[in-house]
């Protein structure tokens, strides 16, 4: 039976459009032939959407988005547009909107790629980064605003439910995993009350898995350890902050941010889930043809894992596994990576 799958496309700015131009190169080509079909639709949102109508996500986009299957996004964030804006108003309003409260992001150091750790051992370790409370959900303000006696507040907001849920997955990820081992990354030395809460759920939560080992490290600890020994974690459950700054360095000694794969899940499947690089826009090496896609491919065969489709994302990062392999120091442009894995798949 054929079985048709409909993604939206947030391709968004600076490299997000070159990427995502790739993932879906690999998308297409690893459903070829398969029994599934994909239809794309794409949305014209982000920097060029702003600049015209002052725009970032108005509600009938954000509805049309909910009618499909998943997301496929890019990158947003640019230098003309003031910070923040696209950011929380594109970004991390589909983020809350759709409820994404598990932002997964996997760590694998895959054989032959270069690493700046001198001593890296098995690198295979997943973050599960709470993706709908701490600090970026806006709870914040400021006074006196450019003064010399300016306050700016941003409280980071951590419910039982919004922490029992994330802490719940990340050990049902751990139990599934060979080494069955969680580690909650915090700073409950000095945020007493978020930290206290996130120490007893995954407490409470952990007896409900007897199989899982559970430790705990204070972020900047973990921070030390991902260098010197990252073998050490296997999953770590963290919240939406940490989250995205450890991501950042795990990515960076797996071969760099431009292999490093998200995805942002609603476990319910109550609204589609949204897959998209780590990385952001890159306005630095935007228009170039620089940008490595590997992790907006990547975050296409997470995407195809959470549709059902385990073969086709086996497929990718297998054709991935493979390319990162034979690449050496060889200098390749964004098309030529992905012509290389949509041809591999
Ligand atoms: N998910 C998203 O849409 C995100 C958006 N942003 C936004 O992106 C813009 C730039 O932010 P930055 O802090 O510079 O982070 P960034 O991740 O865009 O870039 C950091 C560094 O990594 C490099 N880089 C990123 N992706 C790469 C790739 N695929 N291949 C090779 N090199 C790559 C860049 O050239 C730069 O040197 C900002 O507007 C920021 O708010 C940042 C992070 C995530
Ligand atoms: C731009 C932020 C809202 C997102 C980010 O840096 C991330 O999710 O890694
Ligand atoms: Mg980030």
């Amino acid at each position: 039976m054929t079985r048709s799958i409909d993604v939206a496309v947030v391709a968004g700015d600076g490299i997000g459009p070159e990427v995502t131009a790739e993932g879906l190169k690999v998308l297409d080509a690893v459903l070829a032939g398969s029994g599934t079909t994909v239809r794309t639709t794409p949305f014209d949102l982000g920097a060029a959407r702003w600049h015209r109508t002052g725009e970032t996500l108005p509600d009938a986009d954000l509805e049309a988005i909910r009618g499909h299957d998943a997301i496929l996004l890019g990158a947003v964030g640019d230098p003309g547009v003031p910070s923040g804006v696209l950011e929380r108003g594109l970004l991390l309003k589909l983020r809350f909107a759709l409820d994404h409260y598990v932002n997964l992001r996997p760590s694998r150091l895959f054989p032959g790629v270069a690493t700046p750790l001198a001593a890296p051992g098995e690198v295979d370790f997943v973050v599960v980064r709470e993706g709908t409370e701490g600090p970026y959900v806006g709870n914040g303000g400021a006074i006196r605003v450019g003064t010399p006696h300016e306050v700016a507040n941003e409280v980071s907001v951590n419910t039982a439910f919004g922490v029992e849920r994330v802490v719940r997955d990340a050990f049902a990820r751990a139990t599934a995993r060979p080494r069955k081992q969680l580690t909650l990354v915090h700073k409950h030395n000095v945020l007493v009350h978020a930290g206290h809460l996130w120490r007893r759920t995954v407490e409470a939560v952990g007896a409900d898995f007897p199989d899982v080992t559970v430790d705990y490290v204070h972020v900047d600890a973990a921070m030390i350890y991902l260098v010197t020994n990252p073998s050490r974690f296997d999953v770590i459950v963290t919240d939406n902050l940490f989250g995205d700054i450890v991501t950042d360095l795990a990515a960076a000694i797996t071969g760099g941010i431009g292999l490093a794969a998200s995805g942002n899940v609603n476990p319910d499947r109550t609204t589609p889930s949204m897959f998209e690089p780590v990385h952001g826009s890159a306005p630095d090496i935007a228009g170039q043809g620089k940008a490595d896609p590997t992790a907006a491919v990547l975050s296409v065969a997470l995407m195809l894992e959470h549709l059902g489709l385990a073969d086709e994302a086996r497929r990718i990062e297998t054709a991935v596994a493979a390319d990162l392999a034979a690449r050496g120091t060889a200098v390749r442009s964004t098309a030529e990576v992905g012509d290389a894995l949509a041809a591999a798949v």
